[in-house]
């Protein structure tokens, strides 16, 4: 297993070593020692599984007042993963690191807590697997605007499909504004 460290503090890619023979592979997509070695000693308490179409975007969410890591892969097909600083305080405040997730390349990010996260699909479609480090609060929920001039992000898709809660998410000055990272 290789980790990378990124242009955000804490943020790794992950390339855990995939096992192949005339029948497949075989992954071991998490080994608490081993992780715990890269630094992510949190304790994971949730397993989430998404699946989109192509040209869904999800994000960018974050949990206020009791944010999850999140250790993130595809299970099937490819995204294009964005994680977002949006700590104020944070040298790296309002800057992001991008990757292409697929099943092909069997790439994992871990996201420490603190970070915006937020994905959009690139294949027909696509299973998206991770572990969190905190429970899901439906009333802790924030959000940030997937295309927030500010940010800058160069989403590889025009016209995403969002849900309506993400086509109202505020830009990070909003928040900023309303203290709400
Ligand atoms: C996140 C979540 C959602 N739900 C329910 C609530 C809704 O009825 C339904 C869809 O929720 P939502 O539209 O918030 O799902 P995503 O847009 O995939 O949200 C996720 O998108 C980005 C990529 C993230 O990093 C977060 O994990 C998470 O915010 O699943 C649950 O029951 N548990 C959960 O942990």
């Amino acid at each position: 297993m290789k980790a990378q460290a990124t242009a955000l503090p804490g943020v790794l890619i992950i390339t855990p070593k995939k096992f192949g023979d005339e029948r497949g592979f075989f992954v071991e997509t998490f080994q608490a020692e081993r992780y715990r070695a890269l630094g992510i000693a949190h304790e994971f308490v949730q397993d989430n599984h998404s699946r989109s179409a192509r040209g869904v975007l999800r994000g960018l969410h974050f949990q206020r007042n009791h944010p999850q890591g999140k250790l993130v892969r595809v299970s099937r097909g490819s995204v294009f993963d964005v994680v977002v600083d949006i700590n104020p305080v944070s040298p790296t405040y309002g800057q992001h690191v991008s990757a292409v997730l697929s099943d092909d390349n069997g790439l994992q990010l871990w996201i420490p807590p603190g970070y915006a996260h937020g994905f959009c699909v690139l294949s027909d479609l696509a299973d998206f697997e991770y572990k969190c480090t905190e429970y899901y609060r439906p009333d802790d929920e924030g959000g940030l605007l997937w295309n927030d001039p500010a940010l800058a992000i160069e989403w590889p898709i025009s016209d995403p499909v969002l849900s309506a809660k993400d086509q109202r998410n505020p830009t990070l000055a909003e928040l900023l504004a309303e203290g709400g990272e």
